[in-house]
């Protein structure tokens, strides 16, 4: 079974490694969201896999480390991708969470699902 849980932060970003004249390369902004899945089996007492508290529990500093945040600024992510984003996350949630997927939106209409390394 998979739960997720999404969650939202607003920030500024710019893409430093764009060719010259590509519209990333300025500073701009996004409405971000993102799930965090999990996966494993559920547990027949509760009926579920774990509390969906939980897991706002172990994002809710990332949260707060991304949110109105100049992401370039942020250790890590310098080059602020929605893919370098997906792995910032996973990697620090990779050992709080039985994660199986971590799925970045930076518009309505782009984004990426990162699963770890192959
Ligand atoms: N593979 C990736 N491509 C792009 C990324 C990215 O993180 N990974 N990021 C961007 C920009 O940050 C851009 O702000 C978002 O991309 P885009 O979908 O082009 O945004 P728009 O809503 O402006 O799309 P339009 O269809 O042109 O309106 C770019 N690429
Ligand atoms: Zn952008």
């Amino acid at each position: 079974m998979e739960i997720f849980r999404e969650f939202t932060f607003e920030a500024a970003h710019r893409l430093p490694n764009v060719p010259d004249g590509h519209k990333c390369a300025r500073l701009h902004g996004h409405s971000y969201r993102f799930e965090v899945h999990v996966s494993g089996e559920v547990d027949p007492a509760m009926g579920w896999l774990m509390d969906f508290a939980e897991i706002k529990a172990a994002v809710k500093p990332l949260v707060a480390r991304l949110d109105h945040y100049y992401l370039n600024e942020v250790p890590g992510l310098e080059n602020p991708t929605s893919e370098v984003l997906a792995k910032w996350i996973w990697d620090r949630l990779v050992d709080k969470l039985l994660l199986s997927a971590v799925m970045v939106r930076e518009t309505c209409t782009s984004g990426c699902v990162y699963r770890g390394e192959e």
